[in-house]
């Protein structure tokens, strides 16, 4: 059966690189997509605010898709060091990330702020992709279906629909760990975020769902296989052209 969900993989790539390396990495994997001519799935990278208009002018005509890894939620004004996303979107992105668990935990993030930022994003033109996902304490307490459902009900604005929603589900514990849930306890929480979703969208169905958390070519099959995962975001193997393309070509 055709997927109705193109799916998606996300580069993340933090806070990481100068302009050498951000463009060597761009160009290897915009001639990637260019040379796979992927109809099916989208690649998107999300490099540093420094660089999204050099990596964005080096996919361009590639397919690749370039994003932010944050927003302001308000266009300009006196917010030293933000960026707007209507910054963002003038650099050349079609994407933000907003509410990633690093933001949540270093910048205090709350749900509100990321509804906001979401809100921004639509604003600004921008595709947001809503992070959320458990730590280990709450794992373990029992509670990731519960704190997934909070964290959608805070941070995902009304008028979500298929077409200007991502959401990536992205368990704390997992990030930079080397560890992922099972592919079980992946389909669980999808299936629940997709759940929950139809309450607040009314069209959770088209609603693409990432995972996210220790992705690689070697286990991407299995979790893209799992039930209601649309793709992934991913972070550390994003900083490696062959390693993200692998990821790509498993969706
Ligand atoms: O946080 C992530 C992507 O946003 C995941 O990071 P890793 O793929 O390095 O675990």
């Amino acid at each position: 059966m055709a997927r109705t969900r193109r799916p998606l993989i996300a580069g993340n790539w933090k806070m990481n690189g100068v302009k050498a390396d951000a463009l060597a990495l761009a160009r290897d994997v915009a001639a990637g997509v260019k040379a796979s001519a992927w109809s099916d799935r989208e690649l998107l990278v999300c490099p540093p605010a420094t660089l999204v208009a050099a990596v964005a002018e080096a996919a361009k005509g590639s397919g690749l898709l370039v994003g932010g890894q944050n927003c302001h939620a308000k266009a300009s004004g006196a917010h030293t060091g933000d960026v707007s996303a209507e910054m963002l979107k003038d650099a050349g992105a079609t994407h933000v990330i907003v509410g990633h668990s690093e933001r949540r935990a270093d910048c205090g993030e709350t749900d509100a702020i990321v509804k906001a930022k979401a809100e921004a994003a639509w604003r600004a033109g921008l595709l947001p992709i809503v992070c959320i996902g458990e730590t280990l304490a709450e794992r373990e307490a029992g509670k990731t279906l519960e704190v997934l459902e909070t964290q959608l009900e805070g941070s995902v604005p009304a008028g979500a629909t298929a077409a200007n929603l991502v959401v990536a589900y992205e368990p704390v514990w997992a990030i930079g760990t080397g560890k992922t849930p099972t592919v079980a306890e992946v389909a669980a929480a999808h299936a629940h975020i997709r759940k929950v979703l139809g309450g607040l969208t009314g069209e959770a169905a088209g609603v693409r769902l990432l995972y996210g958390g220790s992705v690689k070519g070697s286990n991407a099959a299995e979790l893209l296989a799992a039930g209601d995962v649309d793709g992934a975001l991913v972070g550390g193997a994003s900083l490696v052209a062959a390693e993200f393309l692998a990821i790509a070509k498993a969706a």
